[in-house]
């Protein structure tokens, strides 16, 4: 459905150029949900604006559902529908209004317009609000409006640009359900972009982690887990300023196979992290470095993301996720350094 290779977007203005996008190879099979994750500024937007022919590439190529995104723009938005994060509809028109709206866009006849709009209707459990106004609608409901919107030509691919964002946990989760209905009822293939990591895992069958304009990792969310061996141990430090005399103290202790800094926080990679635990407070004592907790966890998403990128995503609906830290934030090339100061297992 999707088969990109080198695609690239460099901005230039008066004050430079910005490389947002250097080089993306994606591929993307019929039926799959696909999500595209990454931290602020790493360039998702513009790879899917591009892929959606809103954006010029500067280079490379793509087949985007069956037509070539450079040669047959045209062709390419006939067959993909596109839901941007803002939706677009208007709050004074009424659910029929727009649906109908959008059908004639798509040069649909008057009768298939409302069997077509019937029948979004139902799937999208929008049933019975036809001449609901569109500023009356709940969160959940609108972003299902904006779904059929989307949907009302049949595209084979759909691109959902942060298809929850704002939605309350309940209706994310209904949410979900409606898109895998719409893969395994219809067979659309969906791309998605979105920065809940818990929405990756549950909905995604395959997750592509997008970081300073490249691609880091894909694989499915088991894969990408499993990636991070052993478990993870997080010291806190009282002090930032020690984090390097922790991070050399920790670089030759035994099954420490990996460590990054995130803030005041060091995270490690461990083997069997249990058995380890008092070797590290050990370890750090000796070096006379304070720390004001510990934990042991096993990996999640966020950790895979985290080590990959060295930032962690914005993530409302736990509401734990820690802010970008700016002195972290400089160079992901550095923070990798860092990490592989202690030999990494990757
Ligand atoms: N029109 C533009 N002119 C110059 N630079 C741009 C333009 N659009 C985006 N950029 C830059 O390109 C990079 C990637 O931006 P992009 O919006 O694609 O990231 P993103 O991953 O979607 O971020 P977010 O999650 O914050 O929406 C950023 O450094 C951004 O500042």
């Amino acid at each position: 459905m999707i088969e990109a290779r080198g695609l690239a977007k460099t901005f230039k203005n008066k004050r430079g150029s910005v490389e947002a996008v250097r080089g993306l190879d994606v591929t993307v099979r019929r039926g799959e949900i696909v999500g595209f994750l990454g931290p602020n500024g790493a360039g998702k937007t513009t790879s899917l604006r591009m892929l959606t022919t809103l954006l010029d590439p500067t280079g490379g190529t793509a087949v985007v559902a069956g037509a070539d995104l450079r040669r047959e723009p045209a062709e390419v938005r006939r067959r993909i529908g596109y839901v941007a994060q803002a939706g677009g509809t208007d709050g004074a028109c009424t659910v029929a209004e727009e649906l109908i709206t959008q059908a004639q866009l798509y040069r649909l006849g008057a009768a298939e317009a409302r069997t077509r709009c019937a029948t979004l209707l139902a799937q999208l459990d929008l049933d019975g609000l036809e001449q609901r106004l569109v500023k009356t609608l709940s969160g959940g409901q609108k972003r299902r409006l904006d779904i059929a919107l989307g949907l009302v030509h049949a595209p084979r691919l759909v691109f959902l640009d942060e298809p929850t964002t704002g939605l309350d946990p309940q209706s994310r989760a209904n949410l979900w359900t409606h898109v895998r209905k719409l893969r395994d009822e219809l067979g659309t293939t969906v791309f998605l972009t979105t920065h809940y990591l818990d929405e990756a895992d549950a909905l995604c069958d395959r997750i592509l982690i997008i970081d300073s304009g490249r691609i880091v990792a894909e694989g499915t969310p088991e894969e990408l887990k499993h990636r991070i061996s052993g478990d993870l141990v997080t010291v806190e430090l009282q002090a930032e300023r020690d984090t390097r005399s922790a991070l050399d103290a920790l670089r030759e202790l035994d099954g420490v196979r990996d460590a990054a800094l995130h803030a005041k926080a060091l995270r490690l990679t461990v083997d069997s992290g249990a058995q380890r635990l008092m070797g590290i407070m050990r370890a750090l004592d000796a070096a006379n470095v304070p720390i004001a907790s510990i934990q042991l966890a096993h990996p999640t998403l966020d950790d895979v993301f985290l080590t990959l990128t060295g930032r962690s995503l914005r993530d409302d609906s736990s509401g734990t996720a820690a802010p970008p830290d700016p002195t972290l934030q400089a160079g992901s090339d550095q923070r990798r350094a860092e990490t592989d100061t202690t030999g990494s297992a990757r």
